[in-house]
């Protein structure tokens, strides 16, 4: 095994997976620098899920290796990748995936319970990140009294209370309206500069991708050319384009 460079906050080499024999990914290799918020870009099907689930140890690739801050994820057992997945990441899914007998600062403050802080010390992070995106009112709601764009807020309010060293994020505004979709994009993409939290941000909307530093495209699994642009409009990040090579 060659050790990742020092600077790569996760690292990947030759990913090959497939799912009951149906490849989803070809042999993917990327470098994410830490604070960096990197979109992974392409068409449905080209391989963005699984890629996730593989950098964020939910998966263990078929070939190829995983590193965290220079320690390798693809060796770990599932106990350890999944403590790894606890104390330094954050997940936030298409659809809000909350515990329905919670409440709303409940389920945000759920990851830092788990991890051992203290109710009061979960509670305040949780307040804090659901006042920023404009759900603190909700607090003491349970999800199913609430719209779905309010639920999805509570997903990302949830990864970034828990202070993770990166947030994998799956087309997260994928069922919100363009308004919503904007002000929760702004809200994760802000925070994760302000506190140096590195984001990698699964989407196929360019418009979405645009708010990221890098693109990384997908097709078919593999990846493909990545041409960094200057933005026209957006000063927050750069857009890409990739080509078929
Ligand atoms: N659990 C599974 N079982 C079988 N095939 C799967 C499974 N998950 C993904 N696939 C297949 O693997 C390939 C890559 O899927 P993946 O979900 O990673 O792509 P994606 O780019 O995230 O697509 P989408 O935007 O639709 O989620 C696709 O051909 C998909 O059908």
């Amino acid at each position: 095994m060659v050790a990742p460079p020092d600077n790569d906050v996760i690292w990947a080499r030759s990913l090959h997976h497939s799912h009951n024999g149906s490849p989803a990914l070809g042999g993917v290799s990327l470098g994410i620098r830490d604070g960096e918020i990197l979109a992974v870009t392409g068409p449905r099907g080209s391989g963005k899920t699984t890629l996730l689930h593989c950098l964020s140890g939910q998966l263990v690739p078929d070939q190829g290796e995983v590193w965290f801050n220079s320690v390798p994820v693809h060796t770990m057992g599932p106990r350890l990748r999944e403590r790894l997945r606890r104390d330094r990441f954050g997940w936030i899914a298409p659809e809000p995936q909350l515990v329905p007998e919670l409440t709303t600062w409940e389920n945000t403050a759920l990851p830092l319970l788990l991890r051992g802080a203290s109710h009061r010390e979960a509670k305040k992070a949780a307040m804090e990140w659901l006042e920023r995106l404009d759900i603190g009112m909700c607090a003491r709601k349970r999800p199913h009294t609430l719209q779905q764009s309010q639920r999805q807020r509570i997903s990302v309010a949830r990864a970034l209370a828990a202070a993770p060293a990166v947030i994998f994020a799956d087309e997260p505004t994928a069922t919100l309206h363009h308004t919503d979709r904007t002000h929760v994009l702004r809200t994760l993409t802000s925070a994760a500069r302000s506190h140096g939290i590195t984001v990698v941000l699964a989407t196929h909307d360019a418009e979405i991708a645009a708010l990221a530093d890098r693109a990384v495209p997908l097709l078919n699994g593999r990846r493909v050319a990545t041409v960094a642009l200057p933005a026209a409009t957006d000063t927050e990040g750069r857009a890409a384009c990739s080509l078929s090579v």
